[in-house]
């Protein structure tokens, strides 16, 4: 399998996959070896065909998985500047999920009001100055790009949004925090043509402040979205380059299969 390093990134690395392993239960070996830079303020793009080990790769980030019992990590993601291992069991995956934030596949929003959703997260942390919460609720709406449609209804219900709306204030949600990575999984699989490419145009813009991790199974869209794009086959990671090398001049048959559609 093919090994890129950091060298094989310009930016400033934001985080650093060091041989990664995963078990499902103990059992299922999910993911192995993966080595993989994460660019600060860039798109990193996960690709590769059903069950090959994206999702389960991108909820190690956030520690997702320690809501399970039975599941195992082994190796690390250190996340710059502090340099903290987020795998180890020393570092709280509270404090992780403050760091690093994630939007799911359909839009999720909690049953409150538009306002409440966004401030779920700061209040959380303890924030209880009605002007800070105020101030952040509205950054944190105009930088998903919503703030025009709802700042007259920020009492409404956010069930009574579009879906494509509801997905951006759950972008809205994970930006609250101001966390330093956000991950998106397949954000627009369950989105019309043109939510998608507002939400496409959102991440364009996103990636100026935060960095992006994506899992997508649209390659079209991986190729539009990402700076970097990792391939992944049976759990491991077989290409990792910039998306323009993956996409036109790949360097192993296997991704060059993969991106042509010989196999999906
Ligand atoms: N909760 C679980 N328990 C046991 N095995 C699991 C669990 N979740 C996923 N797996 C297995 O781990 C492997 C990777 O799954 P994962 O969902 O990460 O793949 P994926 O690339 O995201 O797939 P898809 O594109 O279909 O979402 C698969 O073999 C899957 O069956």
């Amino acid at each position: 399998m093919v090994e890129k390093t950091s060298s094989t990134v310009e930016k400033p690395i934001k985080a650093a996959v060091n041989y990664l392993n995963f078990y499902y239960g103990g059992k299922v070996h999910a993911l192995k070896d993966i080595n993989l830079p994460i660019a600060e303020k860039q798109v990193t793009a996960l690709i590769g065909p059903s069950g090959c080990g994206k999702t389960t790769l991108l909820r190690c980030f956030n520690r997702m998985h320690d809501l399970y019992p039975g599941n195992r990590y082994r190796g690390e993601i250190n996340l710059a500047p502090d340099g903290i291992n987020l795998l180890s069991n020393k570092v709280d995956p509270i404090e992780v999920r403050m760091r690093i934030s994630m939007v799911f596949q359909r839009p999720n929003p909690f049953p409150k009001s538009i306002y409440e959703n966004v401030a779920y997260g700061l209040r959380v942390r303890g924030e209880k100055k009605r002007r800070v919460i105020d101030e952040k609720v509205e950054k944190a709406l105009r930088g998903a790009a919503l703030w025009d449609e709802v700042k007259d209804r920020l009492r409404d219900l956010a069930s009574n949004l579009s879906g494509g709306q509801q997905q951006r204030l759950c972008i809205a949600r994970a930006l609250a925090t101001e966390p330093e990575i956000v991950l998106f999984d397949e954000p627009t699989s369950a989105l019309d043509p043109i939510a998608t490419s507002s939400i496409e145009e959102l991440i364009a813009q996103l990636k100026q402040t935060v960095t992006i991790l994506i899992v997508t199974h649209n390659m079209q869209q991986a190729a539009r979205v990402s700076d970097y794009t990792a391939f992944m086959y049976l759990g491991e990671l077989v290409e990792f380059d910039r998306t323009e090398a993956i996409f036109n001049y790949p360097a192993n048959q296997k991704t060059a299969d993969y991106v042509g559609g010989l196999f999906g």
